[in-house]
């Protein structure tokens, strides 16, 4: 089975995630973003685009009032989605500097979005309740590599206390290798997703599929020796013309190929495709009418 993946949150006007969850053409959805790194003992900071009330816990950029969130989760529990948590993103704020910080980000996310544990509920705030997220998604796009091999370990540590609930780690480096800032925790924590940016950078890029230097391969071989023998590798791609940097966007004729090949030539790292961004998707419809998030999935089941 391939996933087709979004990545919700940021979108100009964006419809509620219920919304997205209703699709049966997306599978995994990253909710977009934890984009504040926290100092030991400080609330990270989050932005969820037009949801949430606008609310923050008291002293902090931590979002209060995501009761669209709150409300919708259930339901895309309901219809089967894996939501994941996203850090970072294109905009952050603070810089993850040692392992005692790392460690600190890592246990707010498992006891803030994690299991609901009542031996630190007076510690941890519940920004979406009493929701327990599925894992969480490292978007990080600059600011170097300290701090996310130690927040993974923290991560792992955490989630084998809690062994009746599989947790997943994904990873959105971007296409050069190796990723400045995930290169070092692709290749030694164990990870279940790994959705390549293959666009924004020239010479790595689906776009290049044409002039051969796409580097799929090289992230095949890359995913295919993390530490995860089930690690899968996604062709992460722009939604549509305007969700990336000019030329970067390419159609669903020209994805089909590609897809076909590399589903092809790697059945068993082949993961699926992740779309920045749903909204973008949504509103990049064919001459049928199917959003380009179907038009993802046709090719995928095709
Ligand atoms: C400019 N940054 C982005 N487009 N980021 C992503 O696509 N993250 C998955």
């Amino acid at each position: 089975k391939t996933n087709v993946a979004v990545y919700w949150g940021q979108g100009r006007d964006q419809q509620r995630l219920r919304d997205f969850c209703a699709q049966t053409d997306i599978d995994i959805i990253n909710l977009g973003f934890i984009n504040g790194f926290p100092t030991q003992g400080a609330y990270p900071g989050s932005n969820f685009g037009n949801q949430c009330d606008g609310n923050f816990y008291p002293g902090s950029d931590l979002l209060s009032g995501c009761h669209q969130i709150v409300d919708d989760i259930p339901i895309c529990k309901q219809m089967g989605k894996t939501i994941m948590l996203s850090i970072g993103g294109a905009y952050t704020t603070g810089q993850i500097t040692n392992d005692a910080q790392a460690n600190w980000f890592a246990d707010f996310l498992w006891y803030s979005f994690g299991p609901v544990n009542s031996a630190v509920a007076d510690q941890y705030p519940r920004p979406f309740g009493d929701n327990v997220v599925d894992g969480f998604d490292f978007d990080i796009e600059h600011g170097g590599p300290i701090g996310w091999k130690t927040m993974i370990n923290r991560l792992h540590m955490r989630f084998q206390e809690h062994s009746d609930k599989k947790f997943y780690i994904s990873a959105a480096p971007q296409c050069p290798t190796p990723d400045a800032q995930l290169g070092d925790a692709i290749a030694s924590t164990a990870l279940d997703f790994v959705w390549v940016q293959f666009y924004n950078n020239e010479g790595c890029s689906a776009k290049n599929f044409v002039d051969g230097t796409f580097n799929f391969d090289t992230w095949a071989g890359i995913i295919a020796s993390n530490p995860n023998p089930d690690a899968k590798l996604f062709i992460g791609l722009p939604a549509a013309p305007k969700a990336a940097n000019d030329g970067y966007y390419i159609d669903a004729t020209q994805v089909s190929t590609l897809v076909r090949w590399y589903m092809a030539f790697y059945p068993k790292v082949f993961g699926g495709i992740m779309l920045w961004e749903a909204t973008y998707a949504q509103n990049n419809k064919d001459a049928l009418g199917r959003t380009y998030y179907q038009q993802m999935k046709d090719i995928l089941d095709s």
